[in-house]
């Protein structure tokens, strides 16, 4: 988010804009606790994670009279213009307050991946990356003892991190809140793994899944004459460290993007990408709204395991 921040702020200090960080997201808006951004404020941060302006799910904003007070702030402050860095909930927020008159432009910022109209959002590419290094790192140890590894990876309500991290790292199965668990399947693949010789057995499994990590990992090792199963929750260390050069890139592009829109008066708006172009998505379109898992990856996840019965 970083990168987005300075990306803004390069781009309207540019255009001879005035710009001020909100500091905590909402809570911020809800204080008015803000900071005046000048070019060297933001120098120094491209290379570090998480935001430097902070932020906080704030449950005061989600009601009508926290964005009320929110955009009386902003309006009393003489602001002309805001851009909200975040998910989809921070986009409903976003399409909130534009009605409420103030301009506003979206950034989608969240390492699920599930805003709608954008291929990528902010920190997907270095979570996905974070993930994958510790799959790897895992996929060794397993492979030398000859053991099951379930790996947790984030995503409460979304599978997309698990689904992307198993197919980047060759694990042999994923569970993902999106679609129904099938235990006696990924047993059966497990048994077929062992018998076949194969050195370890990976499964990715993401927080939100019908079938837990900590679950599958139980039955595992109830399963007799297989291999034994080990449990790692990697968590919050997804959520932060050093943005790679996509990120850093994407969120650049956006940040200028946003403020291009802004310069231009057409708020109400989210950045997306697709394709090899920034374009403009009207906040409703996005705002609350969840991009579906693609179930043509999910069926290639389990192509590429190489487990099933017929592909002997
Ligand atoms: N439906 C909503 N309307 C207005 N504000 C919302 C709504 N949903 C979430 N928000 C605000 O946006 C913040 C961030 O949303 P959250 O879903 O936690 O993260 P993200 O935006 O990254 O997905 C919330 O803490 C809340 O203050
Ligand atoms: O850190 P918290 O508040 O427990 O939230 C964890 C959840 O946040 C996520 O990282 C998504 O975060 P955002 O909604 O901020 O994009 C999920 O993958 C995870 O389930
Ligand atoms: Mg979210």
């Amino acid at each position: 988010m970083n990168g987005a921040i300075r990306g803004v702020t390069r781009t309207a200090l540019e255009r001879g804009w005035e710009v001020w960080g909100v500091e905590n997201g909402y809570e911020g808006l809800l204080e008015d606790r803000r900071r005046r951004l000048d070019d060297r404020s933001v120098g120094g941060i491209l290379h570090r994670g998480g935001t430097v302006l902070g932020t906080a799910r704030s449950k005061e904003f989600v009601t009508p009279e926290g964005q009320r007070r929110a955009a009386e702030n902003l309006l009393g402050a003489g602001i002309g213009g805001l851009v909200v860095i975040g998910g989809e909930g921070s986009l409903a927020g976003a399409q909130r307050l534009f009605e409420l008159g103030i301009g506003t432009i979206g950034i989608p910022a969240t390492i699920d991946n599930d805003v709608p109209h954008t291929e990528m959002a902010v920190g997907v590419d270095t979570a996905l990356n974070t993930a994958l290094e510790s799959i790897d790192r895992i996929k060794d140890t397993a492979s030398s003892h000859q053991r099951a590894h379930v790996v947790e990876v984030m995503g409460r309500n979304c599978g997309y991190l698990a689904l992307m991290s198993a197919i980047a790292g060759g694990a042999e199965a994923v569970l993902v809140p999106e679609f129904e668990p099938d235990p006696e399947g990924i047993l059966e693949a497990l048994r077929r793994s062992y018998a076949r010789g194969k050195p370890h057995f990976i499964v990715v499994a993401a927080e939100g899944a019908a079938l837990t990590a900590a679950e599958l990992h139980e039955y595992i090792n109830r399963t007799p004459g297989a291999f034994e199963s080990r449990l790692t929750v990697l968590g919050h260390v997804q959520r932060g460290g050093s943005p790679l050069a996509y990120d850093r890139i994407l969120s650049g592009r956006m940040g200028a993007a946003a403020v291009e829109a802004l310069v231009g008066g057409e708020t109400g708006v989210m950045i997306g990408l697709q394709g090899r172009r920034m374009e403009r998505i009207p906040l409703p379109e996005v705002a609350g709204k969840i991009r579906p898992l693609d179930p043509e990856l999910y069926e290639l996840a389990q192509v590429l395991a190489g487990l099933s019965a017929s592909g002997a």
